[in-house]
C-alpha cells in the first residue's frame, strides 16, 4: 500500500533503469528481427525453407549453456521460443493444425513448440490433423503419439503407416486435468464429456468422486468444456485454460491418476514440402518395422543397435491386424543418420525387418 501513497524513490530509480534497459532490449530485438528477415530473403532465393527445427534447438542449447543467471535455465527455452517465432513470422507465416477447438492440450503444445507467430488451424479430430497436414491447408500438424500413464497413442502412430507424412519435432506437456464445471460443485452432476484418453487418464478419480456419472467421450477436452458451458448438469475433464475458455469453475483440480501425468506430441509435417532436420547434434529417429514370425527374428533385429553403439529409448509394438499375430514395432533411437554408426545400424535393421519406416529424425526436445 506504502506504494500508492508515496512513490518509494528507491523503487522509482530501479523502474528507471528497467526501462531503459527494455528500450535496449526492444532495440536488440528489432536488429535481430531484421536479420532474420535477410537470412529469409536468401532462402528464398535458395529456395529452402524458413523454419529450421534443428537451428532453433541449437541457438536455446547454446543459450541455456551460457546462461549464468539469475534468469532460470528453465526460461531461457520459453523466451527464446516467442522470440524466434516473431522472427520467423517476418520471413513466412508458419501455419499449424492440431486437435482443437481453442484450450486444448493439443494448442498449447503448438504454442509451446512453434510460439505464438503462427496461423493457428484447430481441427476437429486427430485424423483431420493429419488431413488437413497432407492436403498442404497446414505446414505442420502437431499430434499426440504417447502418454505417460496410458502408453501409446494408436490412432495417431496408424495415421504414420497410411499417410507420408514424417515427423520434424517433438514436444512433451504436464498434463494435468481438472473437473470443470458451471457451478461450483460435484453435486448433480448427470455425466463427465471429456476426450476418452483423459476419461481414462482420471479413471480413479472418477470411480471414487463420481461414480454414478456416465463417462461421455467427445473429440476433444476443450469440446467436453463447451458442452459443460452449455448445460449444467454436464461437467468436463479439461485443463484451466479450456476452464477460462468457457467459463466454468474449476471444480476439482489436477484430478489425473498420475500426479506426473505427460503426454509427448510430434511435430508433422509432408516431406515434398520440407526436407529433414540436419544433425542439431542432440536428436532422435524414430521408426516402425515388422519382423517375421520366427524364433529369435526380434533379437536379431535388436543386434545392429548394440553392434553399432546405438541407444534405443523406445520400444513398443503394436497388432498388426493381419490376423497373423504380427506386430508392428515402434523404436526410438538416439542419434541422426548422418553420423556414420546410426547409418550402419539403419542399413543393418532395413535389412533384417519385412517393414521398415523411418518415421522421422529430429532434435531432441529443448525445454
Ligand atoms: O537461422 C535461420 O535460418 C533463421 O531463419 C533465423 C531463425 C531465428 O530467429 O533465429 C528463425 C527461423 C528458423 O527456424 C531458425 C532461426
Amino acid at each position: 500500500m506504502a506504494e500508492k501513497d508515496a512513490p518509494n524513490p528507491e523503487l522509482l530509480a530501479l523502474r528507471v533503469q528497467i526501462d531503459a534497459l527494455d528500450r535496449e532490449l526492444l532495440a536488440a530485438l528489432n536488429r535481430r528481427a531484421t536479420l532474420a528477415q535477410t537470412v529469409g530473403e536468401v532462402k528464398k532465393r535458395e529456395g529452402s525453407v524458413a523454419f529450421r527445427p534443428e537451428r532453433e534447438a541449437q541457438v536455446i542449447d547454446g543459450l541455456k549453456a551460457e546462461n549464468t543467471g539469475p534468469l532460470m535455465t528453465e526460461s531461457v527455452a520459453p523466451i527464446w521460443r516467442e522470440i524466434m517465432s516473431a522472427c520467423r513470422a517476418l520471413e513466412t507465416p508458419t501455419r499449424v493444425a492440431y486437435l482443437g477447438p481453442a484450450g486444448t492440450f493439443s494448442e498449447e503444445a503448438a504454442l509451446g513448440f512453434f510460439g505464438s507467430s503462427i496461423v493457428r488451424v484447430p481441427c476437429a479430430s486427430v485424423d483431420e490433423v493429419f488431413r488437413t497436414t497432407t492436403a498442404g491447408a497446414a505446414d505442420f500438424g502437431v499430434v499426440p503419439v504417447e502418454n505417460s500413464t496410458e502408453g501409446m497413442v494408436a490412432r495417431s502412430l496408424d495415421q504414420f503407416l497410411v499417410t507420408p507424412l514424417f515427423i520434424i519435432g517433438e514436444t512433451s506437456l504436464f498434463v494435468r486435468h481438472n473437473l470443470l464445471r458451471k457451478t461450483n460443485s460435484l453435486a448433480g452432476i448427470s455425466a463427465v464429456c471429456a476426450h476418452p484418453q483423459a476419461l481414462a487418464q482420471c479413471h480413479m478419480w472418477l470411480n471414487d468422486h463420481l461414480p454414478h456419472a456416465e463417462r461421455r467421450p467427445v473429440a476433444s477436452n476443450a469440446e467436453g468444456a463447451r458442452l459443460a458451458s452449455l448445460d449444467p448438469t454436464l461437467a468436463a475433464v479439461a485443463s484451466t485454460r479450456a476452464g477460462s475458455e468457457y467459463g466454468l469453475h474449476v471444480v476439482s483440480p489436477a484430478i489425473q491418476d498420475d500426479a506426473n501425468n505427460r503426454t509427448r506430441f510430434a511435430i508433422i509435417t509432408h516431406p515434398e514440402r520440407h526436407p529433414a532436420p540436419k544433425a542439431s547434434g542432440h536428436d532422435c529417429t524414430s521408426l516402425v518395422v515388422t519382423v517375421s514370425n520366427r524364433p529369435g527374428a526380434l533379437h536379431d533385429m535388436l543386434v545392429p543397435l548394440k553392434a553399432n553403439g546405438v541407444s534405443m529409448t523406445k520400444f513398443e509394438s503394436r497388432p498388426a491386424r493381419s490376423g497373423q499375430w504380427e506386430y508392428y514395432f515402434y523404436i526410438d533411437i538416439e542419434g541422426h543418420p548422418d553420423t556414420d554408426n546410426v547409418r550402419h545400424a539403419l542399413d543393418k535393421l532395413r535389412k533384417a525387418c519385412g517393414f521398415f519406416k523411418i518415421l522421422g529424425t529430429y532434435p531432441v526436445d529443448v525445454h
